[in-house]
């Protein structure tokens, strides 16, 4: 009952936040809200998610993320960069620095896995979809594994460690680095290039 009660309440707050930047944004805001918001919502009306999901998508993922995109210019969909700082505090990574990741470096792909096997990756990449799990960063390692099927990546288990995290076109990296961020990990970095910049450059694709 009570999870009950928390889901319905972030899913009407959630789709009041989709409508309300829907109709009153730009383009690109609308562009961000709907690559991300919109299937959280969906996957919201149709499971019922642990209360740290709903906690982590709901109340705090979506309004940051709204904030973001109200930032006119700062984050723009489908291939078009954004400025040089990143608003999490991430390091941003070039298309040059990806193509020569140093060995301490995890690279992360929070595209949803069907778009992964549409497009292929960036060689090496891990997986973990930040639409349809958006909790990936909160769970116990164990679950995560369970989920997974690997272990989770853990920037903090040593100083040298970092990860880069990219999606289609730097949208969702942004957002999964602020979740990441909220679940402790420090160095934590985005290529806000993504794939639309990787495979327009030319580089190099693993399927
Ligand atoms: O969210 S996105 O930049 O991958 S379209």
């Amino acid at each position: 009952m009570a999870s009950k009660h928390i889901q319905a309440l972030s899913t009407q707050s959630l789709l009041r936040v989709i409508s309300r930047v829907s109709a009153r944004q730009n383009t690109a805001a609308a562009t961000a809200v709907r690559c991300i918001a919109s299937p959280v919502a969906t996957r919201l009306h149709s499971s019922t998610p642990s209360s740290s999901c709903v906690t982590v998508t709901a109340r705090e993922v979506r309004p940051r993320l709204v904030q973001k995109v109200r930032q006119p210019g700062r984050i723009l969909c489908g291939g078009v960069r954004w400025s040089t700082e990143s608003a999490t505090g991430s390091k941003i990574w070039s298309f040059e620095e990806v193509q020569n990741l140093p060995s301490n470096v995890t690279l992360i792909d929070v595209r949803e896995p069907g778009e992964i096997r549409q497009t292929g990756r960036i060689p090496g990449a891990l997986n973990i979809p930040i639409t349809t799990s958006p909790d990936s960063f909160h769970i116990s390692e164990e679950e995560f594994e369970d989920r997974f099927g690997f272990a989770r990546p853990n920037p903090n288990e040593n100083e040298e460690q970092e990860v880069v995290l990219y999606c289609k076109a730097g949208v969702r990296s942004r957002a999964a680095a602020g979740i990441a961020r909220e679940a402790g990990w420090k160095k934590v970095g985005e290529y806000p290039g993504s794939w639309v910049e990787w495979s327009g450059k030319g580089g190099k694709i693993e399927r």
